[in-house]
């Protein structure tokens, strides 16, 4: 990440934008495909300056892993199959920088049109421009979703509700319980009055509008709204008498406001990158013993294994879901297996999203050297190649000792540290376990 800042939410992910739940295995995508039938466009406004974090770089614009945040919240959207296009309202000063995001990291469903001066105006921008679609293929949505560019972690699954709840009552938005109580001050800076907080719901994104209720809303508003308004949902009851259905979501919803809110979805990306790995034994029966005691060893560090001999046949599954391979290589064994996973993730495209991490990890019996003289040479050489593919190498020796069990669970705490930070500082290092 470009920037400093303290972590907080400790919370598991949601995760779009980093892969979908299909890839994962475990979707409940067939069942969101059924209920929504009908066409669904999105609206991202993007098109501030994100004055509060105090940067030169407006946050959607901020990288994380390589990669600016508003690829992420683009990717959450993008691989929702029921989501027909993507309209991103970006400064026009920022028009560049857009098309060479969207260039880099491929994103297919996605136009851009200039940003407004407010919030409002730029995603007014948006709406009008669904309704001059000119791709023949894509026709007018009947549910527009809104969503802030710089709200990153959105599921399928509440989308879906979204997108269900706004086409059956023209409005739906997402909400959460008020972290603090919300009190109404004196133009003498005292207090007047404080709300009853269990009343109230801080109003959070997305939100779903059928396109008319929407294009209406913006039509009939006022000047005052366009510039001071912060509130779509109560443009289309003030203006097409539309209650919004309201829509508990999850925490991982709020909205990067502040610097500290960078590191914390940097953090949030990278614990969600970090929950498995796949080991490539080989088939040797000392590297599966130790890739066996691996797995137990990192699941106290809550870190799942899959053990597999190679990346073949149904083993190539592997390739498609996972973001971190170990390579367990015994004895005189050198980095041909770790330039084979190379060959294998550059012909899935696997590190065009994030950064795929794979550790070599070299046991050698006690008779042995730990390792060819050249091997630093030859890792660090590999490692600086596939770093600007996108991969980041490491190395990790381990000798066969008394102290077996302790060296094992240092592999795994190494393992571990190195998947969860993707230090590109720390590729090519050969570490002693
Ligand atoms: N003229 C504007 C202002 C804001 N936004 C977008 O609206 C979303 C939510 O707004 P906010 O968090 O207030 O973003 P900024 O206006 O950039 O931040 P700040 O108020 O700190 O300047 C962001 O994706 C932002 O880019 C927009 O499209 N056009
Ligand atoms: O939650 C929202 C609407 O319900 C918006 O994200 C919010 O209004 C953006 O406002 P601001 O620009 O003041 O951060």
């Amino acid at each position: 990440m470009n920037t400093q800042g303290d972590n907080c939410e400790p919370h598991r992910p949601a995760h779009p934008g980093i892969f979908t739940m299909r890839e994962a295995g475990k979707s409940d995508h067939h069942s969101a495909e059924r209920c929504v039938d009908f066409p669904v466009s999105v609206v991202l406004p993007a098109g501030g300056t994100g004055e509060r974090t105090g940067l030169q770089t407006p946050k959607q614009f901020c990288t994380f892993l390589g990669r600016p945040l508003i690829s992420y919240t683009i990717q959450a959207f993008e691989s929702v199959p029921w989501i027909q296009s993507i309209v991103v309202a970006v400064a026009k000063e920022n028009m560049d920088l857009m098309m060479d995001v969207i260039q880099r990291f491929k994103h297919r469903k996605v136009r851009v049109v200039p940003g407004g001066s407010t919030r409002h105006r730029s995603i007014c921008n948006g709406v009008l421009a669904l309704g001059e679609e000119e791709r023949p293929a894509v026709g007018r949505p009947k549910v527009v979703i809104i969503h802030d560019a710089v709200r990153p972690f959105v599921e399928e699954d509440f989308l879906c509700k979204i997108a269900m709840a706004a086409k059956e009552q023209g409005a739906a938005g997402a909400i959460r319980p008020l972290v603090s109580t919300v009190i109404a001050t004196t133009s003498e800076g005292y207090l007047d009055h404080s709300l009853e907080r269990a009343k109230y719901r801080a109003s959070e994104m997305p939100q779903g509008f059928t396109y008319d209720v929407i294009s209406q809303a913006y039509q009939r508003c006022s000047e005052s709204d366009f510039e001071f308004g912060t509130e779509c949902l109560h443009l289309a009851l003030q203006y097409c008498g539309t209650n919004a259905k309201l829509i508990e979501g999850p925490p991982t919803l709020w909205k990067v406001t502040y610097k500290r809110d960078l590191a914390a979805a940097e953090s949030i990306i990278k614990e969600t990158l970090s929950r498995s790995a796949c080991v490539i034994t080989g088939g040797l029966a000392e590297a599966v013993n130790l890739a066996d005691a691996l797995r137990k060893a990192v699941s106290a560090l809550d870190m799942e294994l899959d053990v597999v001999p190679d990346l073949m046949g149904d083993n190539a599954r592997c390739l498609l879901k996972e973001w971190n391979f170990i390579q367990v290589s015994v004895s005189d064994s050198c980095l041909s297996e770790v330039e084979a996973i190379l060959v294998a993730l550059e012909a899935e495209n696997r590190a065009l999203l994030h950064p795929v991490v794979v550790i070599w990890v070299h046991f050698s019996r006690t008779d042995e050297l730990p390792v060819s003289e050249r091997a630093p040479t030859a890792i660090m050489e590999l490692a600086s190649t596939a770093k600007h593919r996108n991969i980041l190498i490491y190395g990790i020796q381990l000798k066969q000792s008394k102290h077996w069990e302790r060296s094992v669970s240092r592999v795994a705490e190494i393992a571990s540290a190195l998947i969860r930070e993707r230090s590109p500082a720390l590729v090519g290092q050969l570490l002693q376990a």
